[in-house]
């Protein structure tokens, strides 16, 4: 049996750098696979874990838990038949819904011999109560649906903030595991016990579940359900197709105050590939205007590998209000990724795309 660990959470929340830190220290010794689904259509992340020795599966351009939900289902039934592993890591993109997420692995737990140890969602808690409000569809449905929550930038947080943030995530998620410690302080045993404790409600969950799975409307019912025991938000999956009209069954079917869309409604990617080789000041630049100023829209993301002046190479991150760029190894060739709401593509061309 494969375990399927999911490692959700919004755009730069820190999941690829939390999966390195347990691929490093918690599954060492471990055949592990990792399915990695990036919204933008130019995939950046994989090369980072070039180094990590373990397998990666790049899925791009678009969500797993909706428009590439089919070649998700296949993706995983492939590499568990083709490596045999013990471990296979989800990162669904940023604004993957990890309900629906969960709800895709778990209709082909049986069939592809796989079984769900764990629901992780990253969140920036610098960020938890703005992205709660402006993105809650996403953001809130990623902290409902998780097992264990990982706080990152907690180092960089005021105890207060630190408070603040813990019990906004608690009004959403009462049951799991949230870590707060900065996991570059923990041991790997550490966190593989926070997981197990995920592991021990997915089982609840599941028991959960079954005790309730008839509820006679005729419908299918996705194997996934918000463990904040109150039973609002009472979902209901159809597979690839999410409906919304009353189905009669007597449950009230409100997917959250926020309504119910896919990624690709509310969110844009623009991404391209560049020779351009950028001055770290002309790339600091650019990186400060997408953050302070809403000439290309508002911009939740950007990251990329670029070549520079001196015909070495840099890598960037940048979320709101914080960027960063490093020095790194050359790529094959250089590209950059931006998403975010209503996205003004040509401004983006016109600093980028050089
Ligand atoms: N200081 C600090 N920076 C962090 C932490 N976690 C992530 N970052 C930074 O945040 C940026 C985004 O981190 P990623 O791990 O790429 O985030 P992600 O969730 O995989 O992002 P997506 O690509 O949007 O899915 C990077 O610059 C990280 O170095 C943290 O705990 N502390």
């Amino acid at each position: 049996m494969t375990k399927v660990d999911i490692i959700s959470g919004f755009l730069g929340a820190g999941k690829t750098t939390f999966i390195k830190e347990l691929i490093a220290k918690v599954f060492q010794g471990e055949k592990v696979v990792l399915i990695e689904n990036e919204f933008g259509e130019i995939g950046i992340d994989s090369r980072f874990m070039q180094n990590s020795g373990i397998e990666v599966t790049e899925m791009n351009s678009g969500c797993i838990c909706c428009t590439l939900v089919g070649d998700f289902a296949k993706s995983l039934r492939q590499v568990v038949d083709e490596f045999h592993p013990d471990r296979v890591l989800i990162e669904p993109s940023g604004v993957g819904k990890l309900s629906d997420v969960a709800a895709a692995v778990a209709e082909m737990q049986e069939e592809a011999h796989v079984e769900i140890n764990s629901r992780i969602t990253v969140v920036d808690g610098k960020k938890a109560r703005m992205y709660m409000k402006n993105f809650g569809e996403f953001f809130n449905n990623q902290i409902e649906s998780a097992t264990t929550i990982v706080v990152s930038r907690s180092q960089m947080m005021k105890e207060e903030k630190l408070k603040e943030c813990v019990s906004l995530l608690r009004e959403h998620n009462k049951e799991a595991t949230i870590i707060t410690t900065p996991w570059d302080q923990l041991s790997g045993d550490m966190i593989r016990e926070a997981m197990d404790h995920g592991h021990s409600l997915e089982k609840e969950l599941e028991e959960e579940l079954r005790a309730h799975e008839h509820c006679g409307c005729g419908h299918e019912h996705g194997h996934d359900h918000h463990h904040d025991h109150d039973h609002h938000h009472h979902e209901h999956h159809h597979g690839e197709h999410h409906h919304e009209e009353a189905c009669g069954c007597g449950h009230d079917h409100e997917h959250g105050h926020e309504g119910h869309h896919h990624a690709d409604e509310v969110f844009t990617s623009w991404g391209i590939q560049t020779v351009h080789k950028f001055g770290r000041k002309e790339l600091e630049d650019i990186l400060s205007m997408l953050s302070t100023t809403g000439a290309f829209g508002t911009v939740l993301r950007a990251k990329g590998i670029v070549q520079t002046e001196d015909d070495s190479w840099m890598e960037f991150d940048m979320v709101p209000e914080e960027s960063e760029i490093r020095s790194c190894q050359p790529d094959y060739t250089g590209r950059i990724c931006v998403i975010g709401t209503e996205l003004k593509t040509e401004e983006l061309e016109k600093v980028f795309g050089k």
